[in-house]
């Protein structure tokens, strides 16, 4: 297994993260548990920032908060100074709860609620990213019953695709997200917003995929996104004050990937800006939004193994004590991760088995064929990688309750979401009373 940010073997041959032993974090927390390497979290947003500071434009990173939210997550956001993403009541909800300062979270999504909206306006967000005509209608109405201006920028679906190693130019995206360029839609909604008297126009968004390696595609979507801009500034006088390219930026789960540096992609986004909109009297301030890119790499899971299983000829099964509640992932987008036993990390490689996550599901897989040293039940797993989409992804199928989530930092972890409680799972069930057991409808009546 890679060991990525301060992750490292230490002197007992045990896994170590942030200092801290990731066996002693096991036998206090108990598995499965998500550990999280805050110094990693803040470097990758430091990379960010700096690699914008060299280029003498103006910027704002975001944090994509559906990679992974939680309020000390947004204390971090705010510590570190990025605006912060959300694309629902809850993400907004949380960052509120935290504290983070409303002038600086956006709100995204295709389908916001006019209850969502309101809260957003009320709290006095930063602005939106309006997504579709229906929602330009309620944030105009809504900003006026209110008698506020909503400040908003446009999602465009630019016609480009990323994906892993690839990337395609479609003629129209099909696609749940955005106003389509290609037909003409996206400058229609700029004129729109533009002539509203309760909407502040300030630029448009586009996001071209997740996980993404070719920096191409993003110099191709700054030229799409320059074209919308130029028609709009000639036809309409509309002035692209904000461009954001939002996030993707892909990171190195297995050995096979080999994502850049985030000095890259902000180098590539920034001198693509700069050749596409000379022509303008000012350049937009650039906005990027990533996710996985910042949190990925610095999660941990730690699971301890169970049952194993041989099928004679056949393969080995491992099973651990989480598995599709708490990584998705695999069984979603048949995802690839690297794990090593975290209690013998020093130990030679001297079998090849396949990890099962303990859900009721044969696609519950969360790595198919690894090398490990001979497994026994009671030894500690530890997959790396696993800080973007799992912990926010995490579910209760099967009535599993979500992991805990501890932050590590110089030898010190800090609870930052309790483990849920079996308690928890039933705490908003509700039997009627006529399917209570005949005692207790007795009881009831007393
Ligand atoms: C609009 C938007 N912005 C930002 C992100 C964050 O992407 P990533 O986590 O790949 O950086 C996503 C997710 O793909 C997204 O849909
Ligand atoms: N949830 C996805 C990425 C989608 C991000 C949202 N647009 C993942 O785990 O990779």
């Amino acid at each position: 297994m890679f060991l990525h940010g301060t992750s490292r073997i230490n002197n007992q041959g045990h896994l170590e993260v942030g200092g801290c032993d990731t066996v002693e974090l096991a036998q206090k927390y108990g598995t499965p548990l998500y550990i999280v390497d805050e110094q990693l979290i803040r470097q990758r947003m430091r990379e960010f920032v700096r690699a914008f500071e060299k280029t003498g434009l103006s910027f704002q990173v975001g944090y994509a908060s559906k990679a992974f939210s939680t309020m000390a997550m947004c204390r971090i956001v705010d510590e570190e100074g990025l605006l912060l993403d959300v694309v629902s009541e809850g993400e907004l909800y949380t960052a509120l709860a935290a504290d983070f300062p409303a002038e600086r979270i956006y709100f995204h999504g295709n389908n916001k609620s006019p209850m969502e909206i309101e809260l957003a306006l009320d709290a006095g967000i930063r602005l939106f990213v309006a997504d579709n005509f229906v929602e330009l209608e309620m944030l105009q109405s809504l900003a006026l019953e209110k008698g506020k201006k909503a400040s908003v920028i446009l999602r465009v679906s630019p016609g480009v695709e990323a994906h892993t190693h690839a990337y395609i130019q479609t003629g129209q995206e099909d696609s749940k997200f955005g106003f389509d360029l290609v037909s003409g839609q996206a400058k229609q909604a700029a004129l729109l917003a533009h002539q509203a008297s309760h909407l502040e126009l300030e630029g448009f968004h586009c996001h071209i995929g997740s996980q993404i390696f070719e920096t191409e595609a993003f110099q191709l979507a700054v030229e799409k996104m320059a074209g919308l801009s130029t028609e709009c500034y000639r036809q309409y006088g509309i002035e692209t004050r904000i461009l954001n390219m939002g996030g993707g930026f892909g990171i190195r789960y297995e050995a096979a990937d080999t994502p850049k540096p985030p000095e890259h992609y902000v180098q590539i986004i920034a001198s693509a800006v700069t050749r596409a909109f000379a022509h303008f009297p000012r350049y937009p301030e650039i906005w990027i939004e990533p996710g996985r890119s910042i949190v990925g790499e610095a999660g941990t899971t730690l699971y301890t193994i169970g049952t194993v299983k041989e099928v004679p000829g056949v393969r080995k099964y491992v099973a651990v004590d989480g598995g599709m509640t708490d990584n998705l992932r695999p069984a979603l987008y048949n995802a690839k991760y690297e794990a090593m036993l975290a209690n013998r990390a020093k130990e030679e490689a001297g079998e090849t088995v396949s990890i099962a996550g303990k859900c009721c599901e044969s696609g519950d897989m969360l790595i198919w064929d690894i090398r490990l040293p001979e497994v026994r039940q009671g030894d500690l797993l530890a997959v790396s990688c696993t800080g973007a989409y799992n912990y926010s992804m995490a579910n209760n199928y099967n009535r599993i309750p979500r992991p805990a989530v501890v932050f590590v930092q110089n030898g010190k972890a800090d609870l930052v979401v309790e483990r849920e409680t079996l308690q928890d799972l039933i705490s908003h069930d509700r039997i009627p009373s006529r399917l209570k057991k005949k005692s207790e409808q007795i009881h009831s009546i007393k």
